[in-house]
């Protein structure tokens, strides 16, 4: 690693300049792994973060959230057993160990279990907050990170690096807050707060029916907290098959949330006793239906915001190498190469889907592009490359929602020539012994003869669409799927019962 102290301005202190192959700014998931498989190959690597090494995911995203839910659905589980095997009495729902498997697995959100092997490797991290510089002479993208102390250069204000080889942008996103009136300045909770609570509060209004808002959701309600959910749109989780929104709102609401869809918040206040919340029923209104287009108040000890998410595009300096600082994203091409030479990006900034699975991905690509290792590039092998039509997430509500690749809405958009299908998963064999509410549809391309789409919403949902991920991915055609055998009684084997509909109905 070559060293050469500049100064800009002689009554700063010293700032460093360091030149190295690549330089990963913001080292959330995307990063960490593209740092780790460059080092393995034996480049030089700087790795600029601002907060902590391994970003949202394991420290207030994934990890968190899925340890919480898998307590909620224990507890879940002990209040079924009823039904199924005598009387069984939850007293004390109690967060406190949910709350310390958190810290067991963040180190009480201590980043040495993710920077300490990178060190190891030779990483060169430099904590700060980094912004591109431009380009030197020969054209090599420059970074400039004001540190924060720590390392090797707790000394210097100032780190200047120059990327030989390129930059890797994956800087994240933060919450995107609605400018409602009265939020701003209250003790409103994010994500961060949430995912950090040793005990759940007597009331919570969670504003935002995405996956974050649901799952968070049905934790607070399963360890008793008074838990209403406020969305805007007509159905929780928006961009899904609008038949899993709707399940998922029947289920939480048997589980005594009280979900407020097609509802906006418009006012807020803060006192002593907690949150005001003024809301407005807009879009036809809760399930009660005598609130529609009316004001209704609702009060609770806290307000938990989960509206979406905002990349981390400001102050990067994106304009410095000819990239748009106003962009939502930074699109890329197959290679995740951003328009601007050397500068690549990963992660929730691509706009390619806001999931940790996608963010590993498109890093497995950057490493390939910078050592060479693929067959050929994306015009002769695409299959090499990014490809973003079999994307495979879940929302861990119980019943998981699984899905994969376009949604009917969106095949229908996209021209397709759409056939669909729809099975009740409780009607099933495994489904019914398992007293489950879920469904599976599957949104087939009639012309190709192949399924574009599916959704699983049953319990182990996440698992059961890896059926279908491996369908949609590998374009397997539905006669050849509808011969498959699957295993009985199981939750994926509903997947025959939507695979003969589509025959039925000529796929
Ligand atoms: C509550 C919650 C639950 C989730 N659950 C799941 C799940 O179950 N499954 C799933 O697939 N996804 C889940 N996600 C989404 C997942 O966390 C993200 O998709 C994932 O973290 C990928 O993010 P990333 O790599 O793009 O960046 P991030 O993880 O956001 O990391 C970016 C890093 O860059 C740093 N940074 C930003 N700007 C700068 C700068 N200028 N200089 C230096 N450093 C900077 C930040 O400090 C951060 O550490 C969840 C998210 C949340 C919030
Ligand atoms: N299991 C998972 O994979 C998982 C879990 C959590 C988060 N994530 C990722 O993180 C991303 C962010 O999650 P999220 O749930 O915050 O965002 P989101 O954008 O998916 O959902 C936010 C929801 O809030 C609603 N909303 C927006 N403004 C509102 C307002 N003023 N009042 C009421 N509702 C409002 C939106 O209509 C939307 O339904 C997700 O898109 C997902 O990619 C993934």
């Amino acid at each position: 690693m070559s060293t050469s102290p500049t100064a800009d301005d002689p009554t700063r202190p010293q700032p460093l300049h360091r030149t190295v192959d690549v330089v990963v700014l913001g080292m959330g998931s995307g990063g960490e792994h593209v740092a780790h498989k460059l080092l393995d190959a034996g480049l030089e690597v700087a790795g600029v973060e601002a907060g902590l090494v391994g970003g949202e995911c394991p420290f207030w995203g994934c990890t968190p959230s899925k340890l919480l839910i898998r307590s909620a659905d224990a507890l879940a589980e002990a209040r079924r057993a009823g039904h199924l095997a005598g009387d069984v009495d939850v007293r004390r729902p109690d967060l406190g160990p949910a709350a310390a498997r958190v810290r067991e697995a963040n180190h009480d959100w201590d980043d040495e279990a993710h920077a300490g092997p990178l060190l190891g490797k030779g990483l060169d991290l430099v904590r700060g907050h980094g912004r591109l510089e431009g380009r030197d002479a020969d054209g090599a993208v420059r970074v400039r990170v004001t540190t924060t102390g720590g390392g090797s250069d707790s000394d210097t204000d100032t780190v200047l690096l120059t990327a030989r080889r390129g930059v890797v942008l994956n800087t994240g996103t933060e919450p995107a807050v609605p400018p409602v009136e009265g939020l701003a300045g209250t003790p409103y909770w994010t994500n961060r707060d949430a995912v950090a609570l040793t005990a759940a509060p007597d009331s919570v209004v969670v504003l935002g029916g995405g996956p974050i808002g649901a799952e968070l959701t049905q934790v607070l309600a399963r360890f008793g907290s008074r838990t209403t959910l406020v969305e805007t749109e007509p159905r929780l989780l928006g961009p899904e098959e609008p038949e899993a929104g709707d399940l998922l709102a029947d289920v939480l609401r048997t589980e005594g949330v009280d979900v407020r869809t097609g509802t906006t918040l418009t006012r807020v206040a803060h006192g002593d006793g907690g949150f005001t919340c003024t809301l407005v029923a807009d879009h036809g209104g809760d399930e009660d239906g005598d609130e529609d287009g009316g004001e209704a108040t609702v009060t609770a000890d806290h307000l938990l915001v989960a509206t979406g998410r905002r990349p981390l595009l400001d102050d990067l300096g994106l304009e410095t190498v000819g990239l748009d600082p106003a962009a939502a994203t930074v699109p890329v091409d197959p290679r995740c190469r951003s328009a601007a030479e050397g500068v690549w990006a990963v992660g929730d900034i691509t706009g390619e889907g806001a999931f940790t699975s996608v963010a590993l991905y498109q890093g497995a690509l950057v490493v390939q592009d910078l050592l060479g290792t693929a067959t050929g590039g994306p015009d002769t092998h695409p299959e090499e490359w990014g490809d973003y039509r079999a994307v495979a997430r879940a929302t861990f509500t119980d019943p998981e929602v699984g899905a994969v690749g376009l949604t009917e809405a969106q095949a229908r958009e996209a021209g397709i020539d759409v056939v669909t299908a729809i099975a009740d998963v409780g009607r099933d064999s495994r489904g019914w012994i398992h007293g489950a509410h879920g469904l599976i549809k599957v949104v087939a391309d009639r012309e190709a003869g192949v399924l574009v789409g599916a959704t699983a919403v049953s319990p182990a949902g996440g698992e059961v669409i890896g059926l279908f991920t491996t369908a949609v991915h590998a374009r397997v055609p539905v006669a050849t799927l509808s011969r498959m055998h699957l295993a009985y009684p199981t939750f994926h084997r509903t997947a025959r019962v939507v695979l003969a509909k589509l025959g039925e109905a000529g796929v």
